[in-house]
């Protein structure tokens, strides 16, 4: 059960609470700071705090999720590129539907329920009123967080061409409808900014002064996607306050780094939502394209999990022991009934 806080969690290894880095921020700080300052003490400030740093792979249904989990991640995030490729086969276009995400995250969060997941909500489903259906259905799911993106609707991959953003008032209402929707459950807003993207010259300070906006209107985390090199990243951990996300992408615009490297230059969550993905995509082209050429699977059983190695991902001997257990008991019912 989490406690509530009289003020936001004391942040560990990265820089403090700045001051706001423009004019046009400042005035915007006082008009959407939210009135809740007691804010809850969710399971990732606990891990944040615990770690310093919190590693989550992406997964996109029950058995990734799972997998995640048995290989010890202390948490995991359903990422809706991944979910968009795996329930629909298509890209990550604005395609997926909340509803579509929230019933994945049923799954998920049953099937991995050791661990905290967080949620990918997109832009929410529409405006403030629609998010708060939006993250209610999440929490409703058991996901103990979301991220909450500021791209104009139908948005797309952040690593992608063509992005739009909404204007940063329009998103930070929407945080404060988050915020008001999450109430005191167990749920960690993640304020997203797409803005790095939509001009060279100055999207980076844009995009840091959104995430700073953000945080003032209710975000537990801020998460500036696709910056290009080192020097934005350190930017924006000098320049932004509180938790950061970092989005470690295979193939992005952004350079790999460890979790520790990335700790040291200020980020607490560092998400790497397409690993799992890319991995079983590339293991089913392989082995697929030898079974079609060969008509054999028998010299690529290495590449594969064995019936044993999976039975025992599924738990399998459990359900032996369930069925075991009830059959035991039909009898007793049936010796009472006669
Ligand atoms: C994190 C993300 O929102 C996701 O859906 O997994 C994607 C994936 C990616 O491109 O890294 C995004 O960044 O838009
Ligand atoms: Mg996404």
């Amino acid at each position: 059960m989490s406690t509530i806080m009289t003020a936001r969690p004391t942040l560990s290894g990265g820089p403090s609470f700045g001051s706001p880095s423009s004019t046009a921020t400042s005035r915007r700080r006082t008009k959407f700071r939210h009135p809740a300052v007691r804010m809850q003490q969710t399971r990732f400030h606990t891990l944040i705090q615990e770690q310093g740093t919190v590693l989550m792979p992406g997964c996109y249904d029950a058995l990734s999720a799972a997998i995640v989990q048995k290989t010890g991640f202390s948490a995991g995030f359903i990422s809706g590129y991944a979910l968009s490729a795996s329930l629909l086969g298509k890209p990550d276009f604005g395609l997926l539907t909340p509803p579509e995400m929230a019933a994945a995250a049923r799954t998920v969060c049953s099937a991995a329920s050791l661990i905290p997941i967080i949620a990918d909500a997109d832009t929410g489903g529409g405006n403030a009123l629609n998010v708060q259906r939006t993250i209610k259905d999440l929490i409703a799911a058991g996901a103990a967080g979301c991220f909450l993106e500021d791209q104009a609707w139908p948005k797309r991959c952040g690593h992608m061409r063509g992005k739009q953003v909404i204007p940063a008032e329009e998103h930070a209402a929407k945080i404060a409808s988050a915020r008001d929707a999450i109430g005191d459950a167990d749920f960690f807003l993640v304020a997203r900014t797409d803005a790095r993207a939509t001009s060279a010259k100055t999207g980076l300070s844009d995009a840091i002064a959104r995430a700073n906006l953000y945080m003032e209107a209710g975000a537990d985390a801020s998460f500036v996607e696709a910056p290009r090199n080192d020097e934005e990243l350190k930017e924006i951990a000098r320049r932004t306050n509180g938790y950061r996300v970092c989005n470690m992408l295979e193939g992005g615009v952004t350079p790999l780094h460890t979790p520790e490297e990335l700790k040291a230059m200020g980020f607490h969550l560092i998400v790497h939502p397409l690993t799992s993905l890319y991995a079983s995509a590339r293991a089913l082209i392989d082995v697929l394209k030898t079974l079609k050429e060969k008509g054999t699977t028998r010299d690529e059983l290495d590449k594969m999990a064995t019936f044993k190695e999976f039975n025992e991902l599924v738990e399998l001997e459990s359900w032996f022991d369930l069925e075991s257990k009830y059959a035991g008991m039909k009898n007793v019912t049936t010796a009472v009934r006669t």
